[in-house]
């Protein structure tokens, strides 16, 4: 069951990716279409990742892994796999039928978690007999390092889909490097025994037309979602989305889509915006005042839209009709905000109201946040941060208590 109707209802359960040899798989000269900025230290990043899953588990949130679920998912539906491993190689982007045909017979003949963890590391070329090369295209792909790329971003679960009340809306990428995470999260959420016989309603599906990623989707509460208009989520998304939210019958009423500015250190909503407490945020400085925001609100036969210019925190106060506080990644000083906030400063992750986890790196934030009188949890951070996402970014909620 998914169950998420908050930001910062106590945590209950967490889908998570320890990340893998895909780390190890990076090089510079594929960095920038991976979406990365550095090479991680993989045992570091392991370790790190660990004390995050620790944390977790030490304050009472299940923490699933996404190669467990994947695994249950597929051995509890055998008929499935072979569909899988197909869609896997499609979306690979591989253009020759001789090789497409030895990666399948490569794959299917592995187990089912090797099979994943392939599919995550990347399938090098020398991996493989392909046979005789018979065309052009079978020699010029022979050139490239990888059969299949790389996932390395699976590591930041935030993004391939987002829970919404009951359901999810499942992301289509903007970039290709992303795309194939939304898979895993397709069979996941429709064949793992968890989902199956109750499967939660998609608001937003993988081969829509327009692009829209997890970490652009706030629950607000039960009434209200957040979305960013940002580098990869389209205003066309959002407004399909708000169509299909509200034509379920759901307490959700508005979509209040933030325009913010459209850059890598502002790639989605969830990194310049997080809630921390009722009525309590931790924002980048660059989206407080003069943000342009669209009510979309639901009516009888669609919804209405309107459009919005005012300072973040009206917005707020007038949609959650409480007192808002908001704390600006890295204070006052220009350096420190933007250092911080590249670093995921704003990235917080609730587990309960006024309890966040946090990366410790951002150290003039998180003082911020304890003078605030929020329970800061930090974890390490050297390596993980070196993918550009934060806490929030490397998890997605599936069950949240309620909040009043
Ligand atoms: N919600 C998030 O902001 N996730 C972080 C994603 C980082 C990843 N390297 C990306 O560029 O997609």
């Amino acid at each position: 069951m998914i169950k998420v109707h908050s930001e910062i209802g106590k945590l209950k359960s967490v889908l998570l990716h320890r990340p893998g040899k895909e780390l190890e798989n990076l090089t510079p000269d594929v960095l920038e279409k991976l979406l990365f900025d550095d090479i991680p230290y993989l045992k570091v990043a392991q370790e790190e990742h660990d004390i995050f899953a620790n944390t977790l588990r030490a304050h009472g949130v299940e923490v699933l892994y996404l190669t467990d679920m994947l695994t249950e998912a597929l051995e509890a539906h055998p008929e499935v796999v072979s569909n899988f491993i197909n869609a896997f190689i499609e979306e690979s982007k591989i253009k020759s039928q001789t090789i497409k045909n030895a990666l399948y017979k490569y794959l299917v003949n592995l187990s089912i978690t090797d099979m994943i963890h392939k599919m995550i590391e990347g399938i090098r070329t020398h991996e493989i007999t392909v046979g005789k090369h018979k065309s052009i295209m079978d020699m010029l792909e022979d050139e490239y390092p990888f059969f299949t790329d790389p996932i390395p971003n699976i590591l930041f679960q935030r993004d391939p889909f987002s829970s919404v009340g009951h359901g999810v809306a499942i992301g289509k990428m903007f970039t290709h490097a992303r795309q194939r995470e939304t898979i895993f999260a397709e069979y996941i959420l429709t064949y793992h025994p968890r989902f199956h016989k109750n499967p939660p309603i998609k608001y937003y599906h993988r081969l829509n037309r327009y692009p829209l990623e997890g970490g652009d989707i706030l629950v607000l509460n039960k009434n209200i979602i957040a979305i960013g208009i940002s580098n990869r989520t389209d205003p066309r998304a959002i407004e399909f989305f708000a169509e299909q939210l509200f034509k379920e019958n759901t307490d959700f009423e508005t979509v209040l889509a933030f325009n913010i500015p459209k850059s890598r250190a502002f790639m989605h909503l969830d990194t310049v915006f997080t809630q921390i407490d009722y009525g309590m945020f931790t924002i980048h400085p660059g989206i407080e005042n003069k943000l342009t925001v669209f009510e979309i609100t639901k009516n009888d036969t669609r919804f209405d839209v309107v459009k919005v210019v005012g300072s973040l925190e009206d917005v707020l106060e007038k949609h959650l009709k409480r007192p808002i506080k908001l704390i600006r990644c890295g204070g006052k000083d220009v350096i420190t905000s933007v250092r911080e906030q590249w670093n995921d400063g704003a990235n917080t992750l609730a587990i309960a109201p006024g309890k966040v986890i946090v990366y410790d790196r951002n150290h003039v934030t998180n003082q911020m946040l304890v003078d605030a009188g929020i329970e800061v949890l930090e974890i390490e951070s050297s390596e993980l941060s070196r993918g550009r996402g934060g806490p929030r970014c490397m998890s997605m909620p599936l069950e949240r208590e309620d909040i009043e």
